[in-house]
């Protein structure tokens, strides 16, 4: 299995120069022949990142040489053998090293390999002497280092949820979530669905939002040929919400502001049974790119797709609907995607919100007198949810009706639990609804 903490190794150095995980991790596991060699990668990539900062720590305590002098494939080796240690049964604690320590070989030299193999010789012996930092005196720390979160997410989160629900949010985030599909009511009903599901032996399991499915075997189901046929798209279920609870009717226009890869411009369209119009607007090609693919896989042919900032796209004529799906820090959506944690910065939800709230402000000018604008993320700070929207509305001279969530919510079928804030919006907080952290 010593290939397996190789390729981990590789992956993880390539992550910590910026590249993301999932694709960097596909291109080696596409080398990779054995399945369990595969799914134990897969594990060790997405463990170390996402308790780097809980084995940085501990790993501090037996290190004289400081983390950050460090060499990046040094570090990656040390933080997989902990991992190894820490969370894995199927490997002696032992062999976790001896492999790691041999992987190593491949990507340093000598003295490197010796010096790791001393920091993790020391951590076996000392191990049950690490103490994190104390909880009620210093519960910024404890929380950042015991769950491994940055200390900036915990300080918002502590602002916003309070101590209890923030080490809940921290804990529910860290474990790895189901996969889930939006079947596409365009190429195929629900009945066929489950049938041909069944067919290949997956497992899928209702959620609470209607159309959208757990489906156990993830690595297999992109080779069906109802996936090739359209049949269905991955799509999270707090995702999923979002185009019912705009719910556009067939015949209308709409505009999505920021629709890169798709996923929701595709469920719209599904929603309008494929008539009326939807502009889909990205500041990037490649991701019009990714939204014309789904359009064509799926079966989607009212969609035209502009490359321009939606903060100066102007329209003649105007919208029934405008969905402004921001483009923002995503942290709920870190159990999917735990390296957010670490590639997110403060700075960056300063610079965000201007950008949402600029997308906003146009949003509202382009959507016609009794027209729906939903403005959402998928992050869980108050800076670039509840602070957009009132800022916005504040500058602005709209009146605006506000929507009977509840009502909207129960119209729609959704089973699960959700928040109303203070100010009337709707908030998903994943450890009660069980979806991405989204915000409306
Ligand atoms: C949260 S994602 C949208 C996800 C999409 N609604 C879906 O469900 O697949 C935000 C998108 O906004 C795009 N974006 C960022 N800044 C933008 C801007 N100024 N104007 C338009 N699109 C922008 C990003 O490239 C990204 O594709």
């Amino acid at each position: 299995m010593s290939i397996s903490r190789k390729v981990a190794i590789k992956v993880l150095i390539e992550i910590d120069k910026g590249a993301y995980s999932n694709l960097v991790l596909n291109k080696e596991l596409n080398k990779v022949s054995d399945k369990r060699d595969r799914a134990f990668i897969t594990e060790l990539v997405y463990g170390v990142l996402r308790q780097k900062k809980r084995l940085d720590y501990m790993l501090s305590c037996f290190s004289k040489r400081p983390l950050r002098k460090m060499d990046n494939e040094v570090l990656s080796a040390l933080r997989v053998a902990l991992y190894q240690i820490e969370y894995t049964d199927s490997v002696p604690a032992r062999a976790a090293v001896y492999e790691t320590v041999e992987a190593l070989k491949s990507f340093t030299g000598h003295g490197a390999v010796k010096f790791t193999n001393g920091v993790l010789r020391s951590y076996l012996r000392n191990k049950d002497k690490i103490i994190f930092p104390d909880r009620n005196q210093n519960p910024v720390n404890f929380l950042a280092n015991y769950y491994s979160y940055p200390e900036w997410i915990i300080k918002e989160w502590i602002n916003k949820y309070g101590f209890k629900d923030t080490e809940r949010l921290c804990q529910y985030l860290n474990d790895s979530p189901p996969v889930t599909v939006r079947y596409n009511r365009l190429q195929v009903d629900q009945k066929r669905f489950l049938e041909v599901f069944k067919k290949y032996n997956i497992e899928v399991e209702s959620t609470t939002v209607p159309d959208c499915y757990v489906v156990n075997n993830f690595n297999t189901i992109k080779d069906l040929p109802l996936f090739k046929d359209g049949g269905f798209i991955v799509q999270g279920p707090a995702a999923t919400l979002a185009g019912f609870v705009l719910g556009p009717d067939p015949g209308n226009r709409v505009l999505d502001m920021s629709a890169g890869p798709g996923g929701k411009t595709t469920h719209l369209a599904e929603l309008m049974n494929n008539r009326g119009e939807i502009i889909a607007l990205d500041i990037y090609e490649h991701k019009l790119k990714l939204i014309e693919e789904n359009c064509n896989r799926l079966g989607v042919n009212i969609v035209k797709t502009i490359k321009v900032d939606g903060r100066d796209y102007t329209s003649q004529e105007k919208f029934d609907m405008v969905l402004v799906d921001a483009p923002c820090t995503g942290l709920g959506l870190v159990a999917h995607k735990p390296e957010i944690k670490w590639n997110r910065t403060e700075n960056d939800v300063k610079k965000l919100q201007e950008i949402q709230k600029s997308l906003l402000h146009n949003a509202l000018s382009l959507v016609r007198d009794g027209g729906f604008v939903l403005y959402s993320t998928c992050t869980l700070t108050r800076a670039e949810n509840e602070e957009v929207v009132n800022q916005v509305l504040q500058q602005t001279d709209f009146v605006v009706s506000p929507v009977n969530m509840e009502k909207r919510l129960s119209e729609i079928g959704f089973s699960g639990k959700f928040k109303i804030t203070p100010e009337g919006y709707l908030e998903f907080f994943p450890p009660e609804s069980k979806t991405e952290g989204f915000y409306g």
